[in-house]
């Protein structure tokens, strides 16, 4: 799991440790050459007569930066420091120039109080900067206020980012963080340098993990240098593969179908099944105990005028989720979770009625459930975080418009925590919000951001298999989920994992169509399982056994 911290807690963290003489900077400076030496040798195949140019903002960010230039001046790198503020570090700026780098500043007389720093021009600045092998960003750490560099700094990360980018341009080494970012809250507005690569100390930063900030992280390397952030609160955690493996249900020897878990199905219309076929599949091949599929009642009924007849006793609609998943049961019965409204139009009203039914039912008696998409707008006004509302951000848009508040699309997309959070707040629920970065915001604070789908899983129908993977997590979990409802959250988190995993291992590089992640389900379940050396599957197996 990658855990992440408020700028506010890393520095309570720092504090005891600088009042003690423990040398962070050095730490964190020494770790930092170190992870530019691994990108000069894998991409030159040696350090010596590679050039790096060092940015360098007024802060302690820069102070990394120019130490961790003097270090690799010492290992025959070429170093030029370009100061971009009337100061900047003293004691960096010192080891810098005795390593032999280079420093000029962007501001007269700045970056050394005044001693007559050669200046140079934002135009050449970046010209330079576009010839290096390395970028190391050290104009913003966590003392940046507001998103988007300003002033001298500003100017040269937009006069970057407007240089065309091309394979043998440099690579971009974040210090802490992307300067630029919003480091608590991931907004990405303004001048933002993006990185390839982002050393952080100490802990990540919830603007490394959260959208829209996080795409401009590259990898991210997390450096100790010593803090206690143990007994702290994180803001943003990501899971891994086996923090996955270690919330997935997994059967002994004894578990029979209803111990599984049973998930009740509302989804489609009998004109558009598609989505009724992806989410109860998805459902079962995520592993649940058995998915039942809801009807409308009567059974087989279908409006006036609807050129498709009654099929069997579930109509045209069950009738295609059976064709395609004969293991799936049709009909009302008990069940230990449901998900609620994929695919569902609202005009059908004979779909709607059974949706509102199930919905009511859900809430009434406190289980789990998945409230997507046709689902959202019946949700009632408050419910518990045992039930997990799914929208993309145009839905979250009207839903928070429907309870009062003016926002538009492109604002959640700008500030996903934010507005997820604020649907949380409003409806109790746990809201997973739907995105390249999906956020999900429960019980008692918890957020999670996971980004582990390729950008090709943005298709038809993607949302209906994810609904259908969380609800077979809900079911299996119904249990614990009574007991710890903050449990949902990552459960949420997980199924996004899952989802993700599995449209790279449908088609590894290429496009996926929904069908094809759903089908991947039952072999990412068992590499993610597999990611905990497969001892939760074996401990399940062993218990089976006595
Ligand atoms: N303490 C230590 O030993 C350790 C520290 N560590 C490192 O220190 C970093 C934090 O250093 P920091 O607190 O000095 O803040 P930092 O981000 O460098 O500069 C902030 C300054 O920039 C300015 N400014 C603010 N916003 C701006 C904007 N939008 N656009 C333009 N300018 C802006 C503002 O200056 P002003 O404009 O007010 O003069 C402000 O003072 C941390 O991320 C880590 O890298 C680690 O090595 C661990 C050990
Ligand atoms: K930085």
């Amino acid at each position: 799991m990658l855990l992440s911290w408020t700028s506010a807690v890393v520095r309570s963290a720092e504090e005891p440790l600088l009042a003690a003489g423990v040398p962070l900077m050095e730490r964190a400076a020494f770790a930092l050459h170190g992870q530019v030496l691994r990108v000069l040798r894998a991409r030159r195949g040696r350090v010596r007569g590679a050039r790096v140019v060092v940015l360098v903002g007024s802060g302690n960010n820069g102070g990394d930066a120019l130490h961790a230039g003097a270090l690799l001046a010492r290992r025959g790198v070429q170093v030029t420091a370009v100061t971009c503020a009337a100061r900047a570090h003293a004691g960096g700026l010192a080891a810098a120039r005795s390593a032999g780098a280079r420093v000029v500043s962007l501001v007269a007389g700045g970056g050394d109080g005044g001693r007559g720093v050669p200046t140079t021009t934002v135009e050449a600045a970046a010209g330079a900067a576009a010839g290096a092998d390395v970028v190391l960003d050290g104009l913003l750490g966590i003392g940046a206020s507001g998103t988007g560099a300003r002033g001298p700094a500003g100017a040269l990360v937009e006069a970057l980012r407007q240089t065309p980018r091309s394979p043998h341009g440099p690579v971009v080494v974040a210090v802490d963080v992307p300067s630029g970012i919003g480091v608590d809250d991931g907004t990405c507005g303004g001048a933002v340098l993006p990185a390839d690569l982002t050393v952080t100390f100490g802990g990540a930063k919830p603007g490394l993990l959260l959208p829209p900030a996080d795409a401009c992280a590259g990898d991210v390397v997390v450096v100790d240098i010593g803090l206690d952030l143990a007994a702290a609160r994180p803001a943003v955690a990501r899971l891994a593969p086996e923090d996955v493996a270690a919330l997935w249900p997994v059967p002994d020897r004894h578990s029979h179908k209803y111990a599984r878990g049973v998930l009740g199905v509302v989804a489609g219309t009998p004109r558009y099944p598609g989505a009724a076929v992806l989410c109860a599949g998805a459902a079962v091949l995520a592993g649940v105990g058995m998915v039942r599929f809801v009807p409308d009642a009567p059974t087989g009924r279908v409006d006036p005028g609807d050129e498709l007849p009654p099929h069997g006793d579930g109509g045209p609609l069950a009738a295609a989720v059976l064709a395609a998943r004969p293991e799936v049961v049709v009909g009302q019965g008990r069940v230990q979770a449901w998900v609620l409204g994929p695919g569902v139009d609202p005009h059908d009203h004979a779909r709607r009625r059974t949706l509102t039914d199930a919905l009511d039912a859900a809430v009434s008696d406190g289980l789990p459930a998945v409230v997507d998409a046709g689902a959202l707008d019946q949700l009632p006004p408050r419910v518990g975080p045992q039930v997990v509302l799914t929208p993309h951000a145009g839905e979250l848009a009207r839903l928070l418009r429907a309870r009062g508040e003016p926002v538009e699309r492109a604002q959640v997309e700008a500030e996903p925590l934010r507005h997820a959070r604020r649907a949380h707040e409003l409806t109790g629920a746990t809201v997973l919000l739907k995105g390249p970065t999906t956020v999900v915001v429960g019980a008692g604070g918890a957020v999670y951001a996971q980004a582990d789908g390729p950008a090709w899983l943005a298709t038809a129908g993607s949302g209906d298999v994810l609904a259908g993977i969380l609800g077979a997590l809900l079911a299996g979990r119904s249990q614990e989920v009574a007991d710890d409802p903050g449990l949902v959250a990552a459960l949420a988190a997980a199924a996004a994992l899952v989802h993700g995993r599995a449209a790279h291992l449908a088609n590894p590089g290429g496009p996926v169509t929904a069908s094809a992640v759903a089908e991947a389900l039952p072999a990412t379940v068992a590499a993610v399982l597999g990611a905990n050396g497969g001892a939760r599957a074996a401990v399940a197996e062993r218990r089976g056994r006595r």
